[in-house]
């Protein structure tokens, strides 16, 4: 599976998001993260769906929305409205996954699910068959910057079996933590959608931090 790059504008300059998010555009990202936080799922509060709605002016880089919200059922309409092309559940959010990715995908567009460092694959077992994306956390949500959670690959190695052995057709996402080193595990692993943010904002050329994650995996898929 070609391995696609999905930074992550939490690392972006707020101040300037437009410019951030067409600067992702010209440097060759497949895809452009958003993560959206309410401060009770998790401690941080970041972005809601009127500033996607704004960016979605900028640009037709594909929107992954990654929802740390409690009671997501409430906003999906909201979300689907300001220009998402993908939404990601998290699975620790609902009592009701099943009619949860049902309702995403109702309005045409891509339905995901993620999981928490410490939530096992077992508890979505069950809906692996709906969703385009499962999103591996390799660190705990909330922040960018963090530490990659070693133990998580072992959870994408049991998603990859688990694809191959059911034949879905999801792909596995992974988040947090991922730099040149990180990123190589988790293709090898069976990850094809890679999440990143502190490494790509952070670093002095956007463009060149992108090519050198990609140019990093290029020779696994050889
Ligand atoms: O969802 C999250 C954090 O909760 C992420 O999408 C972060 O934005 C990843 O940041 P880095 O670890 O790559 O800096
Ligand atoms: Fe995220």
């Amino acid at each position: 599976m070609a391995v696609k790059i999905a930074p992550s504008i939490l690392s972006a300059d707020f101040s300037d998001l437009k410019n951030e998010v067409k600067k992702l555009e010209e440097s060759g990202a497949d895809l452009v993260h958003i993560d959206v936080m309410d401060g009770n799922f998790v401690e941080n509060i970041t972005i809601g769906a009127p500033v996607i709605k704004a960016l979605r002016k900028h640009t037709n880089l594909f929107f992954d929305v990654h929802l740390m919200i409690l009671n997501p059922e409430r906003h999906i309409e909201k979300f689907v409205k300001s220009g998402a092309d993908n939404i990601t559940v998290h699975a620790e959010t609902t009592y009701h996954l099943d009619a949860l990715i049902n309702k995403i995908k109702s309005f045409g567009k891509k339905a995901s699910v993620a999981i928490n460092p410490a939530t096992p694959v077992c508890l979505i077992e069950n809906v692996l068959g709906m969703v385009d994306m499962v999103l591996v956390m390799t660190v705990n949500p909330g922040y960018g910057g963090q530490k990659f959670i070693d133990y998580t690959l072992e959870k994408i190695r049991n998603l990859s079996e688990l694809r191959e052995r059911k034949g879905y057709r999801f792909e596995i996402e992974v988040d947090g933590g991922i730099n040149e080193q990180t990123v190589v595990e988790c293709v090898k692993a069976g990850a094809s959608v890679i999440i990143a943010g502190s490494y790509v904002f952070d670093s002095v050329d956007v463009k060149e931090a992108i090519k050198k994650l990609k140019k990093s995996v290029e020779k696994l898929n050889e």
